[in-house]
């Protein structure tokens, strides 16, 4: 399947699933007795961009641990495209176009671009225990190459990971989240140890993503965070404080005192 093509499956499932990628209701997640995240409802559109910012320990992290079924929350629950998955097992979400990146490298050194991303659209198909090489004619090639550059490594897709830069490498993480007809992702602090030009390359990149692909993404680098996002949470002390746009939340003074003042991050 082509983006393009996924793009209309995508419209055609819209038409007939809820108008919501993300539902959280009064989620809370304890830790012995300390709550990493209390009572957080949170409602994001099919499609919809959303930042998630906080300083450290504002609970980010957990949210996205409790989003992907990598923890379960201690109450509250979570609808993904409008289906209760809170008790659901991580491979369930995944099953239902859920994607996350980390931050963390889970990229394999020795091979190549292209084999890394096509690894990754073979994991998510069916027939992926085959140790068979591929024939030319398998449409995951195709859709491994498009894939390759949608995040702008068309010029790369034969060199070997461990050759490729920091931000390269960041870039083909991008690429391994979108194998597989995503239809929602969780970036974690995609812009992490980039230099200004990658930046500039990953905003390019995620602001390229086909529209009917939604996410959240975690970010410390509020530049980066405020060009990707149509709207903005923020965290502080396990709970939500505030939303709006990213120019309410730019402008907010309480956010200016918590975040922007005091030397976040
Ligand atoms: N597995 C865990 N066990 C115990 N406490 C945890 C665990 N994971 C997170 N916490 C605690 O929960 C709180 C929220 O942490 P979390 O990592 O979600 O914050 P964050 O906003 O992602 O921070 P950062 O920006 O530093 O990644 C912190 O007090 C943290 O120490």
């Amino acid at each position: 399947m082509t983006l393009v093509e996924d793009t209309r499956a995508a419209d055609r499932l819209g038409s007939v699933s809820s108008g919501n990628a993300l539902e959280l209701r009064g989620v809370t997640k304890m830790f012995g007795a300390l709550s990493a995240i209390s009572d957080v409802t949170l409602t994001v559109q099919s499609g919809e961009r959303r930042a998630v910012l906080g300083s450290n320990g504002a609970g980010k992290t957990t949210l996205f641990n409790c989003v992907t079924g990598d923890f379960l929350p201690t109450s509250g629950t979570i609808r993904l495209f409008g289906e209760d998955v809170t008790r659901f097992p991580a491979y369930e979400r995944i099953r239902r176009g859920l994607r996350r990146t980390y931050q963390i490298s889970l990229l394999f050194n020795g091979l190549t671009v292209a084999d890394n991303v096509y690894l990754a659209c073979r994991g998510v198909s069916r027939g992926r225990f085959s140790f068979l090489r591929p024939r030319e004619d398998d449409a995951l090639l195709t859709r491994a190459d498009e894939l390759v550059e949608a995040v702008h490594l068309t010029e790369w897709r034969d060199t070997a990971v461990a050759n490729l830069s920091y931000g390269q490498q960041r870039q083909l993480e991008i690429a391994l989240a979108l194998a597989g007809a995503p239809r929602f992702i969780l970036f974690d602090e995609p812009a992490a140890g980039l230099s200004p030009a990658e930046r500039a390359e990953l905003v390019a990149i995620l602001r390229g993503l086909p529209g009917h692909i939604g996410y959240i993404i975690i970010e410390h680098d509020m530049d980066v965070a405020l060009r990707v996002a149509e709207s903005v949470t923020m965290m502080h002390n396990g709970r939500i404080f505030k939303e709006g746009t990213p120019e309410e939340i730019e402008n907010d003074q309480e956010v200016q005192e918590l975040y922007l003042g005091d030397g976040h991050g």
